[in-house]
């Protein structure tokens, strides 16, 4: 496809390409793997809502209704920055920033995925449609047009519409907001800048390129790595709140500690003593960080039930 061709004559010299080829540029609107781990931290707030299996038409419900959601709010984000999109080496191939997809083809799926999902999480409770709409709103509105382009501490502040879910799930169960899904939202929003500040030092020229204020690009890359350090140490801290609310066991004292000072680790390393890489070996670890203290929440929880 040469250079010089607009948006619009990509636009049709690409639609004659095939369903496999379409849906998969559809599926990587939808960001699937950050969705699933979102699915993830919704599952572990239903099961902890509960002393037993939680009902299985609000798990399944609900997380699609989340899933949904969180697709579409994916999808608007892939929408609202097409043109940054294609201005930095990490994000230039995706299928609206490339022409591949018609925009207004992506902005009626995405509708179409915000609306299936408000309505199956409507059947549960109006409390979890709304919650999760304001999430939606907050991460492909306000973070996308507005904070990531505003302040360094954007994703800070963005970060909790990512972390909502837990108490999102806590919801679709009980048709409650309860204090203790705050604790596991806490959990993700302290997790957030870590993840993220990882990776935007292993990308900073790409940041700095599109003009986008994240925190290495204002503040500089060693600041950035205080800032990652001075995060994991909170989280740990964080990390102990739900075994000292009595919400969470051993195993979880145990498990999360590991993960959360093995966090720490990667943090002092990328401060003092860093590498070729290791910035992203750092956001590459925050995933299964995340994943892991999730499962381990969740084993907690069960094992507590069976020794009761
Ligand atoms: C404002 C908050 C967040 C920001 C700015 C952010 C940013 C990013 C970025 C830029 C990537 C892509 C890295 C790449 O090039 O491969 C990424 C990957 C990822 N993020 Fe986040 N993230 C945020 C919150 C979250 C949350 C809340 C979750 C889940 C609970 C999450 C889960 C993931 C996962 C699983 C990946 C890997 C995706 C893949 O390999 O395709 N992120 N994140
Ligand atoms: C309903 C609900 C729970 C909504 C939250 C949905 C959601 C997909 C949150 C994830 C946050 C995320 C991947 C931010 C990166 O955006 P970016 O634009 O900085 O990253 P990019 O450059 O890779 O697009």
């Amino acid at each position: 496809m040469a250079k010089s061709q607009s948006l619009e004559q990509r636009q049709i010299a690409y639609s004659g390409r095939s369903w496999q080829q379409l849906g998969r540029d559809y599926l990587m609107m939808t960001k699937p793997k950050v969705v699933a781990m979102l699915l993830l931290t919704a599952l572990v707030g239903m099961c902890l809502a509960v002393p037993g299996i939680p009902p299985v038409k609000a798990v399944v419900l609900g997380l699609l209704g989340i899933g949904l959601q969180s697709a579409s709010a994916a999808a608007f984000n892939h929408v609202l920055d097409r043109q940054l999109d294609a201005k930095m080496a990490r994000t230039h191939h995706r299928p609206l920033a490339r022409g591949r997809v018609p925009t207004v083809n992506a902005v009626i799926f995405a509708t179409v995925l915000m609306i299936v999902g408000f309505a199956l999480l409507w059947q549960l409770n109006p409390l979890t449609a709304w919650l999760t709409l304001a999430s939606l709103v907050g991460y492909a509105l306000v973070y996308t047009l507005w904070l990531k382009h505003a302040t360094p501490q954007n994703i800070v502040i963005g970060g909790l519409a990512g972390a909502a879910p837990p108490l999102l799930g806590w919801a679709a169960v009980t048709g409650q907001f309860d204090p203790h899904a705050l604790l596991l939202v806490m959990l993700v929003f302290a997790w957030t800048p870590p993840h993220f500040w990882a990776l935007a030092i292993h990308r900073r020229d790409d940041y700095a390129k599109a003009d986008i204020p994240m925190l290495p690009v204002t503040h500089g890359i060693a600041f950035t790595k205080t800032m990652v350090l001075l995060y994991t140490l909170i989280l740990t801290l964080i990390g102990l709140l739900p075994w000292l609310t009595g919400m969470s066991g051993a195993l979880y004292l145990a498990g999360s500690l590991v993960l959360n000072l093995g966090f720490v680790g990667y943090a002092v390393k990328l401060k003092f003593a860093d590498e070729p890489g290791h910035a992203w070996a750092t956001f590459k670890f925050s995933i299964w960080h995340l994943l892991g203290l999730f499962v381990v929440l969740l084993a907690d929880h069960w094992l507590g039930i069976l020794l009761a």
